[in-house]
């Protein structure tokens, strides 16, 4: 006889955030038009456009503090934006520069806050000193703290509340690169702890360093989003000048996953840039250049900044 194992249906988490068709006019304005997100439990997720493009305007719907002109926004499984959001009491967040005291310690920051906000331990304190790296500067008034010790402080005062989704707008902004990496490697550590995180930058490089997903948006809409690698490899090639590139397609055709000719370069996609090399100078075609090509999403985001500087 055949037993029949009854099925436990379970329903996969909801992503810690879904956007649908979300859209913002100020007047005349179309900052975000018809943008979907989603977002996994424990991911970093970088949200990456050149300046004005709309991402402030996105980051501030999702937080409930600018008004949707369209579409839904769905946090942890429940929907912002209609009536008391209690959902948002698990989202921390940072925009922009922290609002400081400058003649107040970091610590009393937090302890101004814990007041504030109700049911922080005081071990919690400790607890976001120690993670954002100012346990020992947390006496210390915070008008005598670096750029970079002031947006930890602001970051320390967004995890407060236990957050399991924190977002930050621009962190890295006005640092310098060693502030840069500071904020960075605390994003890696916070993502390992089971926070997920949503930042926004203009700074490929960054986004590239410290994501695992990206959704990039320009003029108000997106134009790309999906896993970093995935979206950096695609197109990932070099570019060979030789004297005779139709030649040196025929050498490395059966080797190379795809060879193009464009003007008097060869491009090979697929093949590793010392065997392309070996495999013509054993050919006798001896390469006077050889660049790696740019992926795909470096080239859109290039061409993104450099329409952005006009603006
Ligand atoms: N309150 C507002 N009133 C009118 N227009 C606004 C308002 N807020 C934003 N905008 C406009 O909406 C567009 C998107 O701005 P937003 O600040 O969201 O972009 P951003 O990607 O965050 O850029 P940045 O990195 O420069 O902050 C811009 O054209 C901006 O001028």
């Amino acid at each position: 006889m055949q037993v029949l194992e009854p099925k436990i249906q379970t329903s996969p988490a909801p992503p810690v955030l879904r956007v649908r068709s979300l859209s913002k006019r100020f007047g005349n304005v179309s900052a975000v038009e018809r943008v979907d997100l989603e977002v996994h439990r424990g991911e970093i997720f970088g949200f990456l456009g050149p300046n004005g493009a709309g991402k402030t305007t996105t980051l501030g719907m999702i937080l409930g503090l600018v008004r949707p002109t369209a579409g839904d926004i769905e946090v942890l499984g429940q929907r912002v934006g209609s009536g008391r959001t209690t959902v948002l009491r698990k989202v921390g967040a940072l925009l922009g520069a922290p609002a400081l005291y400058p003649h107040l310690s970091g610590r009393t920051h937090l302890e101004l806050l814990a007041r504030l906000q109700g049911g922080v331990s005081p071990g919690r304190i400790v607890e976001v000193l120690e993670w954002v790296g100012l346990s020992k500067a947390a006496h210390r008034l915070a008008g005598t703290y670096s750029t970079g010790m002031k947006q930890r402080l602001g970051i320390a005062m967004a995890l407060l509340g236990e957050p399991e989704l924190l977002i930050l707008d621009e962190p890295t902004s006005g640092m310098d690169p060693a502030g840069m990496k500071e904020t960075r490697e605390l994003m890696k550590s916070l993502a390992a702890s089971g926070i997920t995180l949503i930042f926004s930058s203009h700074l490929l490089h960054e986004v590239e360093a410290v994501c695992d997903r990206i959704a990039v948006i320009h003029r108000g809409r997106l134009v790309a989003q999906g896993a970093v690698q995935e979206l950096l490899s695609k197109g990932e090639g070099v570019r060979v000048k030789v004297d005779a590139p139709e030649e040196a397609a025929l050498i490395l055709s059966g080797l190379a996953r795809r060879t193009e000719i464009v003007g008097d370069y060869l491009e090979v996609f697929g093949l590793d840039v010392k065997e392309i090399v070996r495999q013509l100078v054993a050919a006798g075609f001896v390469p006077s250049e050889v660049l790696p090509l740019r992926s795909d999403l470096e080239e859109l985001f290039l061409e993104l900044t450099r329409e952005g500087e006009g603006r």
